[in-house]
């Protein structure tokens, strides 16, 4: 393993949008008021009781029944005057006959019932004279089933539960469909509602200002003026000039796209809605276009304010795209809806909609017309200084230890955003208080950051061979991260296995670099390969452990080919599409090369060039260097982990020299 540079955590993968637990609830209150109703309304009265055939007989000959109406061997029928069954004496009977009692027992006399109808069901042995006997007994037998025909009780009866159903869903769906206006008591189930967050200026304790962001002025300076046309709108307005009324932010996630948007609001002193897109988009057709205007609705009501959308492209992807069938037309009529309530407003009522995204480029064009979200910020990683003043903010409400030194922090965190930087603090906080410490310390931060670059660290039980073939590998990267010119300075090696790595060398840049001389990347690739040559020269024999680093440098090689002109036979032709470092996505090139099949191998022959020169170059420094190479895997097997002046102090050798020139800074 090679540390450089240290991998950007990944953003949590989006929540699915689901209904509000709350309407899960109503669901079931409904369903159970449903069931009381057709228990109580219509109960026993009229559901038949189920007697023994011999009962049916006896009642036969009492003339006690009206009618009957009988299928295969099942009868239903109509008593005179209601009849219980069991009767008292029967339980009685039963009782005394089986005791004790079991459940069986229990099981075989039903509870006692009482009712006008009954059922029961004819012996196997056919009675041939039950029809006569019936007769006889003036009984009525019927050609249709008895208890239907009784009217409304009936229908309501089978029907009840079902309407009851569909009227609620009609309910919630109109409810919906309206943006929830009215209905039972606030926010019963406000599925049209936009569920908007509200943050209010005149609260302090959630006020954020500029003061609570750093380390991104230019976006912040860009924001300033929607800040001053908050507060004084009659400025802008007052030669007829219309105000801004959408402004996206761009940047990869936790770069402060919220914060900013936050403390937009907070110095205007307006209150702040905010929503993530993704939440207006749920099962139901209709509902996010409700949301969306029940969200403007609520910000019209309290204007001057901000309105904030979360991770727009959510909604706002180009219409017609790839997507296909169900979740399409809702999303079109939220994204519809925004546009009809952007146009809507005058510019004169003071509400400014900020967006926030990270791929601007699938967004739809509609969106950014003029009117729209025609003012684009784009919110940047930042740089060291930066990096600096956010650590500062953070740790405002941390007690800070005297041998804290921030600007080695903002330099040994190359790529980390804001919320990283304030996710270290957290950790190195929380390190401190496991330690019991009174403050947090500069060693805090260390092993913090080594945690959150690195992973935590993760018990192996290794073999003597493999721990020092380990210590060789990373010991391969390191002494050539000291030998060849322009490589990153080495931080820190370690065997302790952590995350994927059994061992890590951290080297890490002097200088946030926007321009690679090639120099430099032919040192990336040696150190690299550092590993696997030490293992080579040393034992002869090559492992898996080498799969990152030949994963690493490959990609290096490919691009200084394809990408950077690089190679003399290929020339300055772009061969593959540009990668944006700050979204980690390629940008155009779907589909077809646009090269030859020559062109191919032809790359494939140039970066193999390359990859083998820096393994050949690897392999002499460490045979020459290799009493350094032993001096430092003795040590790493004794402490595991070496710090910087330590691995200088074991190897001997200073630090490389850096490469002539400055980097360019963008
Ligand atoms: N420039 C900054 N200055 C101070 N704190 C910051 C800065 N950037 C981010 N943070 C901290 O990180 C947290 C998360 O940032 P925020 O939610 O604003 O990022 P985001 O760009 O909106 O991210 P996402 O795209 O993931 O929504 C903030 O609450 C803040 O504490
Ligand atoms: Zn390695």
């Amino acid at each position: 393993m090679n540390g450089t540079p240290p991998p950007r955590p990944t953003p949590p993968p989006a929540t699915p949008a689901m209904p509000p637990r709350k309407s899960w609830w109503w669901f079931v209150v409904v369903l159970a008021i449903n069931y009381f109703i057709v228990t109580q309304l219509f109960p026993q009265a009229d559901a038949p009781v189920t007697v023994p055939y011999t009962v049916f007989r006896e009642e036969v000959g009492k003339n006690n029944i009206t009618a009957i109406y009988s299928r295969g061997t099942a009868i239903e029928g109509r008593f005179r005057a209601p009849v219980t069954w069991p009767t008292p004496e029967d339980v009685k009977q039963a009782r005394a006959a089986s005791a004790p009692r079991t459940a069986i027992d229990r099981r075989l006399l039903p509870p006692p019932r009482t009712s006008i109808h009954f059922t029961t069901e004819l012996p196997a042995f056919f009675d041939r004279n039950l029809e006569g006997y019936l007769i006889e007994h003036g009984v009525e037998i019927s050609a249709v089933p008895i208890q239907q025909g009784s009217g409304w009780a009936t229908l309501l009866y089978g029907f009840g539960p079902a309407l009851l159903l569909i009227g609620f869903y009609v309910w919630l769906y109109r409810r919906a469909a309206q943006g929830g206006g009215g209905g039972l008591g606030g926010g019963m189930f406000g599925i049209g509602k936009s569920k908007a967050k509200r943050y209010d200026a005149a609260d302090p304790a959630n006020r954020v200002t500029f003061n609570d962001v750093a380390g991104i002025d230019e976006a912040e300076n860009e924001l300033v003026e929607i800040v001053d046309f908050l507060k004084a709108p009659e400025k802008y307005t007052r030669l007829g000039g219309t105000a801004p009324k959408g402004v996206l932010l761009i940047g990869s996630p936790g770069t402060g796209k919220t914060l900013l948007a936050k403390a937009v609001a907070g110095e205007a002193g307006v209150p702040f809605f905010s929503m993530s897109a993704a939440e207006f988009v749920e099962m139901i057709v209709g509902v996010g276009a409700a949301r969306v205007r029940d969200l403007f609705k609520q910000a019209r009501e309290s204007a001057p304010a901000i309105i904030f959308i979360d991770e727009i492209d959510a909604i706002g992807r180009a219409r017609g795209g790839m997507m296909m069938g169900g979740g399409h037309s809702e999303q079109e009529q939220t994204l519809q809806q925004i546009l009809t309530e952007m146009d809507g407003f005058s510019g004169r009522e003071g509400i400014i909609v900020l967006a926030a995204t990270n791929t601007p480029d699938v967004l739809d064009r509609a969106l950014l017309r003029p009117g729209r979200f025609d003012r684009r910020v784009v919110v940047n990683l930042p740089d060291k200084a930066g990096r600096e003043a956010i650590l500062r903010v953070h740790v405002r409400k941390v007690p800070l230890a005297a041998d804290v030194n921030l600007e080695e922090l903002a330099q040994a965190t190359p790529g980390f955003s804001g919320a990283d930087l304030k996710n270290l603090v957290n950790e190195a906080a929380l390190l401190a208080a496991r330690r019991a410490e009174d403050a947090v310390t500069h060693k805090d931060f260390l092993d913090a950051l080594e945690k959150i670059v690195l992973g935590p660290e993760r018990p192996l039980l290794l073999t003597a061979e493999d721990r020092e073939r380990i210590a060789y590998h990373e010991s391969g990267h390191a002494v050539l991260g000291l030998l060849v010119p322009g490589a990153d300075p080495v931080h820190r090696v370690s065997i302790v296995p952590r995350g994927q790595a059994l061992g890590v060398t951290y080297q890490r840049p002097q200088t946030d670099r926007y321009n690679y001389p090639e120099a430099y990347l032919r040192a990336r690739i040696i150190g690299m390969l550092g590993g696997r040559a030490a293992e080579e020269v040393v034992y002869g024999t090559k492992t898996t452990g080498a799969e990152n680093d030949i994963e690493q440098a490959t990609h290096i090689a490919r691009g200084m080919v394809t990408r950077w002109g690089m190679s003399d036979a290929i020339g300055m032709v772009q061969l593959a599409p540009r990668e944006n470092a700050y979204l980690g996505t390629s940008m155009g090139f779907g589909g077809e090369k646009p090269f030859s099949e020559q062109t191919a191998a032809l790359i494939d022959a140039e970066v193999n060039r390359i990859i083998h020169g820096c393994h050949e170059e690897a392999k002499r420094l460490l045979r020459e260097h290799r009493a350094a190479l032993d001096a430092l895997v003795a040590a790493l097997l004794k402490k595991e982990t070496l710090a910087e002046d330590e691995i200088l102090e074991a190897t001997g050798l200073p630090p490389a020299p850096q490469l002539e020139g400055r980097p360019v800074a963008s």
